[in-house]
């Protein structure tokens, strides 16, 4: 089994140890009720690790951000752990299943995150909310991701999207501009900024 201490600080990552003690709670509680409810794909111990990784990997280059929201967060890839590294930063979790929901306010408490709040909703219904940093991995193509978010993105808002193997095309269909692709494996981070 990789140490998930060990996994961040070989990508030149690093945290206090609050944040890996988080880590082994919210890991302990997915493994809970992922056996219970239908919530995410492998509850094993590496995959959770790798998963966590890849959440918080963008940390490393990204710039500050007052707010982010997380659209589509499921069982807490990678809006949750972001929540959890960054505790300085107002976090919205974005996810409209009811039982995917519930696991998230059911951590936040656990975990004390004050920072965060859980919106229950599809994200292009939410009103009265506006962040810096729309992140999101796994539910739609960039160009919908962009669309979808119209309603809760600031004038300058920036967008950080975990891809797979057709970001380019997917760059291309949505006529980016200015924003920088960083590769680990085979995921690609598209972060476009704002300003
Ligand atoms: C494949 S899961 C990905 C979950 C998580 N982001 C991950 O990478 O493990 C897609 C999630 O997006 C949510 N979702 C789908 N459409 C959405 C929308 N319009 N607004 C917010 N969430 C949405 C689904 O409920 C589901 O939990």
């Amino acid at each position: 089994m990789i140490d998930l201490k060990q996994l961040c600080q070989s990508n030149n990552l690093d945290f206090d140890d609050k944040f890996y003690e988080d880590c082994e709670v919210f890991t302990k509680l997915l493994r809970q009720w992922g056996q219970v409810h239908n919530l995410t794909g492998s509850l094993a111990i590496d995959d959770i690790n790798e998963n966590i990784l890849d959440s918080v990997y963008p940390l490393s280059f990204i710039e500050n951000h007052e707010s982010f929201a997380d659209i589509g967060t499921g069982a807490g890839y990678p809006g949750l752990i972001l929540a959890m590294a960054r505790r300085d930063i107002k976090a919205y979790l974005i996810e409209p299943r009811v039982k995917r929901v519930s696991f998230l306010n059911f951590v936040k408490a656990s975990l004390k995150l004050e920072n965060l709040t859980v919106i229950c909703n599809r994200v292009e219904k939410v009103e009265d909310l506006n962040v810096d940093l729309i992140t999101s991995r796994a539910v739609t193509n960039t160009n919908l991701l962009l669309d979808i978010t119209n309603n809760i993105k600031e004038e300058n808002s920036s967008y950080l999207f975990y891809k797979g193997s057709l970001v380019q095309e997917e760059i291309e269909q949505a006529k980016v501009n200015n924003y920088t692709l960083v590769n680990r494996k085979d995921r690609n981070y598209l972060y476009i900024k704002g300003k």
